[in-house]
C-alpha cells in the first residue's frame, strides 16, 4: 500500500428524488433561521420555490449569480446578505451560484447549504474562484466549504443535454486530475475511478432522454464523487489551462473543459500509470483520451476552443499565464509542449 495522508471534509449530504423538500430540516440542522436563496437569473422561478419551502426561515432570492463570479457581482451580494440579515446561504444552481456562495463565505463565515444542478461538483470543494479584469483567482478555504449539500437528481432534468454533457466533462475532468494528482490516495483513486465510468455511461442515456431517470441519478452520484476528489486533491494542468482560458476570454466553463480534457489526457497519463490503468477501466479503450474524445464528438460538445469563441492570437497569452504560474502535473510542461497542445485543442485535431 502506498503512503498517502487522506483527510476527510467535514460535510452532510441527502441524496435522493425530491430530497429538495428535507432542506428545511437542514437549515434546522445548522442552527440557523434566515436563508437567503441564491441563483442565477435564468434559475429565479427555482429559487421562488426553494425560498417558499423555507416558510418564514426564507430572506428572499438574490438571482443575480454569474459564470466565473465576477468581484462586482460578489461585492453586491455581500453586502445584500447583510441586509436582509441572513444568518445561511442557500446555493441553489450550479458551480456559477455555489461560486457566489462561497465569495460571500469568504468574507462573512455565512454557512452555506448547496443544491446543485449541475455535475460541477464546487459544493464538495473548498475551493473558491473569482474574477477580476479578466484573471481568475483561486484559492482554498474551509470556511467556503457547504456544510451540507442537497442532492436532488430531479432538479437536474431540466438541464439541458449540451450543457449536462459538458458539465458531466468538467466532473471527469476533475476526476482525472485527483488520479494524478501529488495528493492522490487509494480512496480517492476509487472515488475517482467509478465518478469516471459512471458519468460516461449516464451521459450518453441522458443525451437519448433527457428525463431518464437512471441517467440523471447517476450523473448526480458521480458529480458528487468527482466534486469530492477534487476538493481533496491537488489540480493539475487541466485545471490551469482552463481557469486561464475562462478568465482571460470569458470562455463558457463547462464547454472549455470538456473540449480541453482528451488533449490533457493524452500528453499526462504517459507519465502516471496508475492514472493511465484507472482510466484505461473506467473509459473500457487502451486510449482513454481518444475515447473520451469520440464520445465527445458523438454527444455533440463543440469540436473545438475557436468553435467556443477563443481568439486565435490568446494562445501566447494562455502559455505566458500558465508559465508564469503553473500548477502541480505529473509531466514537466514546456512552453513548446503549451503552444502545441492549445494549438491541437483550438483547431480539434485529433489527440495525440
Ligand atoms: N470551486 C469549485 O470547486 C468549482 C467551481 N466551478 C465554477 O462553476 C462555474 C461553472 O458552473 P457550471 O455548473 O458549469 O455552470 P453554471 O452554474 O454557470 O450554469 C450554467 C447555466 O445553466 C443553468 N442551469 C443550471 N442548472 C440548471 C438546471 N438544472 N436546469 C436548467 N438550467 C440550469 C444556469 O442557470 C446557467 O444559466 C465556473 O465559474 C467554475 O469556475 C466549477 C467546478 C468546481
Ligand atoms: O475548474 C474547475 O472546474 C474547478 C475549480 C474552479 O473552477 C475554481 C473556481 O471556482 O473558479
Amino acid at each position: 500500500m502506498d503512503h498517502f495522508l487522506y483527510e476527510a471534509l467535514p460535510m452532510r449530504v441527502r441524496f435522493g428524488d425530491n430530497s429538495l423538500e428535507e432542506l428545511p430540516a437542514e437549515l434546522g440542522a445548522l442552527g440557523a433561521s434566515t436563508a437567503l436563496v441564491l441563483t442565477t437569473p435564468q434559475q429565479a422561478d427555482l429559487g421562488e420555490q426553494v425560498n417558499g419551502l423555507l416558510g418564514r426561515a426564507g430572506a428572499g432570492v438574490y438571482p443575480h449569480a454569474a459564470m466565473h463570479v465576477p468581484v462586482a457581482t460578489v461585492t453586491a451580494a455581500r453586502e445584500h446578505a447583510a441586509r436582509v440579515g441572513a444568518d445561511a446561504l442557500i446555493c441553489a444552481g450550479g458551480g456559477s451560484t455555489t461560486g457566489l456562495g462561497k465569495a460571500i463565505a469568504l468574507d462573512s463565515d455565512l454557512p452555506i447549504i448547496a443544491v446543485p444542478t449541475t455535475y460541477a461538483g464546487s459544493e464538495m470543494t473548498p475551493i473558491w474562484g473569482m474574477t477580476e479584469e479578466s484573471v481568475k483567482r483561486t484559492g482554498r478555504n474551509l470556511r467556503v466549504l457547504p456544510r451540507s449539500v442537497v442532492y436532488d437528481p430531479t432538479l437536474t432534468v431540466g438541464l439541458p443535454v449540451g450543457i449536462s454533457v459538458t458539465s458531466g466533462l468538467n466532473a471527469v475532468a476533475h476526476a482525472v486530475e485527483a488520479l494524478y494528482a501529488p495528493d492522490a490516495s487509494p480512496v480517492l483513486s476509487l472515488m475517482a475511478a467509478e465518478g469516471v465510468a459512471k458519468m460516461l455511461k449516464a451521459l450518453p442515456r441522458i443525451a437519448g432522454d433527457p428525463a431518464d431517470a437512471t441517467g440523471r441519478s447517476d450523473a448526480l452520484y458521480a458529480a458528487w464523487l468527482c466534486g469530492a476528489v477534487l476538493g481533496a486533491t491537488t489540480m493539475g494542468l487541466h485545471h490551469k489551462l482552463c481557469h486561464i482560458l475562462g478568465g482571460t476570454f470569458d470562455l463558457p466553463h463547462a464547454e472549455t473543459h470538456a473540449i480541453v480534457l482528451p488533449y490533457v489526457m493524452a500528453f499526462n497519463l504517459q507519465s502516471s500509470p496508475d492514472a493511465l490503468r484507472a482510466m484505461e477501466k473506467a473509459t473500457g479503450s487502451d486510449s482513454p483520451a481518444t475515447a473520451v474524445r469520440k464520445l465527445e464528438r458523438s454527444l455533440d460538445v463543440p469540436p473545438s476552443l475557436a468553435a467556443i469563441g477563443m481568439p486565435e492570437d490568446g494562445i501566447d497569452e494562455v502559455v505566458r499565464q500558465a508559465v508564469d504560474a503553473p500548477y502541480s502535473n505529473p509531466r514537466p510542461v514546456t512552453e513548446s509542449d503549451l503552444v502545441g497542445l492549445l494549438e491541437a485543442a483550438f483547431c480539434g485535431s485529433e489527440p495525440e
